[in-house]
């Protein structure tokens, strides 16, 4: 293929119900697509991120910068533009994998649009739909977190992902757990928010069965995840602090991560969140694909990521209407609790025109 254009598509979003975390509470997804046009076919792509780097240190004005002043470059001095080459040309760039994921996307997309193969058939996936997770934010009382469980699990969600933070986190994990029982699976994410100063009290969540803790302590730290480890019976899996497969690798040689929750955007996109899958897969460790929010066109080449084998617990891709009144594709819609994997070429989605031009806030190339 031979790369002809890139645009940027500056888009903003309503949340339906604010969603906040350990890191700050959002109230819009406020965020660019990429559109990428080659000679053959044209692809899309949604940067994961934020206008500001609470999540993570990437952010929406940053990354276009990267994007136009340093990985654009690389990417167009390349003599055939084919996805597989676009990970080594930016490898000279530190970093960005949100950014660096976005690009590889768009390209992936259009590459796999030009021979017409879905992303579920080109990542090797082996189901047509998965079981759909939800992830709820920390809410300003215990009986209104307890209303929003019992409205998702009556919508078919099949598993819970509850928000923590220092001062909410037992209390509503023990008022969950009497509510809806033992068999409700039930997890946790931390963001980051504690230390090993919080391990006796993070002890006390080994009570309630929980699948899971996310993320407990600050990211990048494995060596303090593992001392954690060795102290909870609740299996750590970690999100901030695996960038690739190699620290993924590292991670799980050290017990500091006995469960990997997979996004694609951190990582550096598919073609890396398919080898962080592998590596987990071949050490026994299970899988599940996390969520950033991210609209119709993020969401799509997650659920064809999330229909490997070694996706083996629920995620966080949930239907469109858990965060938008109105998404930017075509919407997902839970049956039974599943959501279908996309089959057509590409990413198996793009936006739809209209609904587009009344979310995009500006638009401009970045290519050439
Ligand atoms: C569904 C879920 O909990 N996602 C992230 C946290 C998160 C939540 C909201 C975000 C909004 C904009 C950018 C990044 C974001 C990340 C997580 O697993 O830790
Ligand atoms: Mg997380």
């Amino acid at each position: 293929m031979k790369l002809e254009r890139v645009e940027i598509v500056h888009v903003a979003i309503p949340l339906v119900t604010p969603f906040r975390t350990s890191f700050g509470t959002m109230t819009a997804k406020d965020t660019f697509l990429l559109r990428v046009v080659t000679d053959r076919a044209e692809g899309w792509s949604e940067f994961a991120a934020d206008p500001e780097p609470l999540y993570c240190s990437e952010f929406v004005a940053g990354a276009e910068i990267v994007l136009r002043d340093f990985l654009l470059p690389r990417v167009a001095a390349l003599p055939r533009l084919t996805t597989a080459a676009l990970a080594p040309a930016m490898a000279g760039i530190k970093g960005h994998e949100l950014a660096k994921a976005a690009l590889e996307t768009a390209v992936l997309d259009a590459e796999l649009r030009s021979y017409g193969m879905s992303l579920a058939a080109y990542l090797g996936a082996v189901r047509d739909r998965v079981p759909a997770g939800v992830s709820v934010g920390i809410k300003d009382s215990v009986p209104q977190l307890l209303d929003d469980v019992e409205r998702y699990l009556a919508e078919g969600y099949v598993r819970i992902k509850l928000k923590i933070e220092p001062g909410w986190d037992v209390e509503p994990v023990r008022a969950v757990r009497e509510r809806f029982g033992d068999g409700l699976p039930l997890q946790v994410d931390a963001n980051t928010a504690y230390t090993l100063a919080d391990a006796e009290h993070l002890r006390r969540l080994d009570a309630f069965g929980l699948l899971l803790i996310e993320e407990p302590l600050e990211e990048n730290n494995l060596h303090a995840h593992a001392l954690l480890q060795q102290r909870l019976t609740t299996p750590v899996c970690l999100d901030e602090s695996l960038h690739h497969a190699r620290d993924t690798a590292s991670a799980i040689a050290m017990d500091a991560c006995r469960v990997v929750n997979v996004k694609p955007a951190r990582v550096g996109g598919y073609l890396e969140a398919r080898r962080v899958h592998d590596v987990a897969h071949a050490h026994g460790v299970p899988v599940w694909c996390g969520g950033m929010l991210e609209t119709g066109v993020g969401r799509a080449p997650n659920l064809a990521l999330a229909a490997l084998p070694g996706f083996t617990l629920p995620g966080d891709t949930s239907a469109s209407s858990r965060y938008f009144a109105e998404d930017l594709t075509e919407p997902f819609v839970l049956r039974d609790g599943h959501l279908p994997v996309p089959t057509g070429p590409g990413i198996g989605v793009e936006p739809r025109p209209d609904v587009l031009r009344r979310f995009t806030r500006e638009r401009r190339d970045l290519y050439p």
